[in-house]
């Protein structure tokens, strides 16, 4: 049962406005959920949709001069959207210092972190928030997050959080040769030959750092840790602990499949912008995260963007041979500003962009 205890104080002040997320919330030894948690039947995951024989594709970047490997990263782009990296070249040491670090700012005190949210941050690039977007959400999601939007070394190092910032700067820049590697792969694809400046801005002009965390939760058939969505970077990066709870729409849109926490391997998709600028060959897919009732989980995505400022669609490459646009030309940051404002909704973000 759903507990009804938030009808005597205003849990949303409590959890948005003054800061304590749902980490605040679970800190007072809930029973059951607060009724702003319980999501319609229609979004709560029915574990009989989970295919349970199917996975995404694990891609050894070990032998990367194989022309193989790069040919399964782009098979697994068109028919996937996701697919996990081993051997990537990132130092599991790196990968372990993020998640040691995300666990460390989200044991702050609640005033310590409230410094970060929208209202007191000092800067927009740097925002603690909980849920996707509470004031549009009919129901919030069960999920806390510190979003970093990566302007310059210098303009992190005032104002990133001490707790994170070395750790998170150190995980984005080891990650660059990899980024790299698979963006030349996936554009090669797409008769691209050469990344020059232009679609260097294109496709990773950007870059945005989250750090989720998904408290246990009391009743966690009932909510979401995030609901169904697509992301709207070029390719997300998506580090992992090895509690579980990421699940992919089946490639044939029926049923979901999770995707297993792999020590060192980290998770790559497809988002909204290299699925435009592909003219719809690489699937930016849906995905959610389920809440769990034991554990506390972490994960940590970098979001790989255009710059907020490009103009992306379909690429002239991709269209030389005759094929029909299917998407327009729309400025990026509209884009954004079109998903952030309203609640997750699936892959309708994509609609924003269609002709
Ligand atoms: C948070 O949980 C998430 C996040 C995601 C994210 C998936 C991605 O793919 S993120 C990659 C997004 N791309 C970029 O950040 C690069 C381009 N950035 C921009 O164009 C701009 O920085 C901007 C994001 C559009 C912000 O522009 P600005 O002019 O500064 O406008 P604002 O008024 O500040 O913001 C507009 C609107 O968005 C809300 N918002 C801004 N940043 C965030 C954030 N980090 N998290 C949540 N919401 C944000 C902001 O509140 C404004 O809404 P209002 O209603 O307040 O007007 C996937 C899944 C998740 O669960
Ligand atoms: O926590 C996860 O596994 C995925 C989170 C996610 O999809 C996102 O932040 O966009
Ligand atoms: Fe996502």
């Amino acid at each position: 049962m759903a507990s009804t205890a938030g009808d005597s104080w205003d849990i949303t002040d409590f959890i948005v406005k003054k800061g304590n997320g749902v980490k605040g919330l679970t800190e007072m030894e809930l029973e059951s959920l607060p009724k702003q948690y319980v999501q319609p039947p229609e979004e709560r995951m029915d574990m009989n949709s989970v295919v349970g024989e199917e996975s995404i594709p694990v891609i050894d970047m070990s032998k990367w001069d194989d022309p193989k490997v790069a040919d399964s990263i782009c098979d697994a782009a068109e028919k996937w959207g996701f697919f996990q990296v081993i051997n990537h070249g990132v130092p599991i040491g790196v990968l372990e210092n993020v998640k040691e670090a995300t666990h460390r700012f989200f044991g702050l005190p609640a005033e310590e972190k409230r410094k970060y949210t929208k209202e007191c941050s000092p800067t927009n690039n740097v925002r603690y928030g909980t849920s996707f977007s509470p004031q549009a959400e009919r129901s919030l999601e069960w999920k806390d997050y510190l979003s970093l939007f990566y302007k310059s070394e210098n303009e992190a190092s005032a104002f990133w959080p001490p707790e994170c910032k070395d750790e998170t700067l150190e995980y984005m820049k080891r990650s660059e040769p990899v980024i790299r590697q698979l963006l030349e792969a996936l554009m090669r694809r797409m008769n691209v030959k050469e990344i020059d400046q232009t679609k260097a801005s294109l496709l990773m002009g950007s870059k945005r750092i989250n750090l989720n965390y998904y408290p246990i939760c009391p009743n966690p058939e009932l909510t979401v840790g995030v609901g169904r969505h697509s992301d709207v970077s070029t390719l997300t990066f998506l580090l992992q602990d090895d509690v579980g709870g990421l699940y992919v729409r089946r490639f044939d849109g029926d049923g979901w499949v999770h995707v297993p926490p792999i020590t060192g391997s980290l998770v790559i998709n497809v988002g909204d912008a290299l699925q435009i600028m592909s003219n719809g060959r690489y699937k930016s897919v849906e995905h959610r995260v389920v809440a769990n009732e034991s554990k506390n989980r972490i994960s940590v995505p970098i979001f790989v963007n255009p710059s907020p400022s490009d103009i992306i669609g379909p690429l002239p490459e991709v269209l030389e041979s005759g094929e029909k646009a299917v998407y327009k030309q729309v400025l990026y940051s509209d884009y954004v500003k079109h998903f952030f404002r309203k609640a997750h909704d699936g892959k309708k973000t994509v609609d924003f962009a269609k002709i």
